[in-house]
């Protein structure tokens, strides 16, 4: 296996999980159990609803944490008027790292657009956030042999008009659909498969350079049970975790995942 150039993510994504408490609860365990070489080796970082990102920072700020966090969604815009809308700057302000964008939940429940998503990852680089741009295919599309150029398809609208320099500063989250929430966990060659595919169109797109500076993710029913054959691919630079982040014991012992 190549050596991997690129430094381990490992993201919770909270989903509609967890109140400010709840949040507080959780943050303290994972921090509080996860030993400093965890912190030397991968970024670890948690993606709370909203309304739980001012305690997040609070107890990190407070406490001096290693975690970082972000949020799962932002508006395209600034400011104004737009009833219900977080803004990348209110983001910013609150310490957050990243912001995600374009899961595939949004793309489902509202109708998120691939034009939609690049205005949010463009308002995501232009407050230093680093967005985790989802993408992935559904069980149709696999099973009609459509998932690369689907998938693609999508990397190409979430990327568009981007600069080689902002390009690289996006995280790649390839999500399946089908294996989201559902048990069923893509093989690690489905994982490297895509990924490979993700990093060739970016280097495509942008640059060779881009391309081997990019962290390109996998989502879908990661656990500490099955994380490492994933995470040793060679084009898979970490996980975009649901369910099993919210148990601050299992994703501890996901976050302790060594490529070695
Ligand atoms: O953002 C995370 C993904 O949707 C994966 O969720 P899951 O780990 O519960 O399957």
């Amino acid at each position: 296996m190549a050596t991997q150039p690129r430094r381990p993510l490992l993201a919770g994504n909270w989903k509609m999980n967890l109140n400010h408490l709840e949040a507080i609860a959780l943050v303290q365990k994972l921090a509080f159990s996860l030993e400093a070489e965890t912190f030397e080796k991968n970024d670890i970082a948690v993606l709370p609803p909203f309304t739980d990102l001012r305690s997040v920072q609070t107890l990190v700020d407070g406490d001096k944490l290693a975690v970082a966090y972000g949020s799962q969604d932002l508006s395209p815009h600034d400011s104004g008027a737009y009833t219900g809308d977080i803004s990348g700057a209110f983001l910013a302000k609150l310490g957050c790292t990243y912001a995600v964008v374009g899961h595939s939940e949004r793309r489902q429940h509202h109708a998120e657009s691939d034009e939609l998503v690049n205005a949010k990852v463009k308002a995501a680089l232009r407050y230093e956030l680093t967005p985790i741009l989802c993408i992935g295919e559904g069980l149709e599309t696999r099973q009609a042999g459509e998932h690369v150029s689907y998938t693609l398809s999508q990397l190409d609208g979430g990327m568009a008009g981007l600069s080689k320099d902002d390009a690289a500063n996006v995280v790649v989250a390839y999500e399946p659909v089908w294996a989201i929430g559902t048990g069923e966990v893509a093989t690690p060659d489905d994982a490297q498969e895509m990924a490979a595919e993700i990093r060739s169109r970016v280097g495509d797109s942008f640059s060779a350079d881009v391309a081997g500076k990019t962290r390109i993710l996998y989502g879908g029913s990661v656990k500490a049970a099955n994380i490492r054959p994933i995470m040793d691919q060679p084009d898979v630079d970490g996980a975009l975790v649901g369910g099993a982040s919210l148990d601050a014991d299992e994703f501890a012992a996901i976050c302790r995942f060594d490529r070695g």
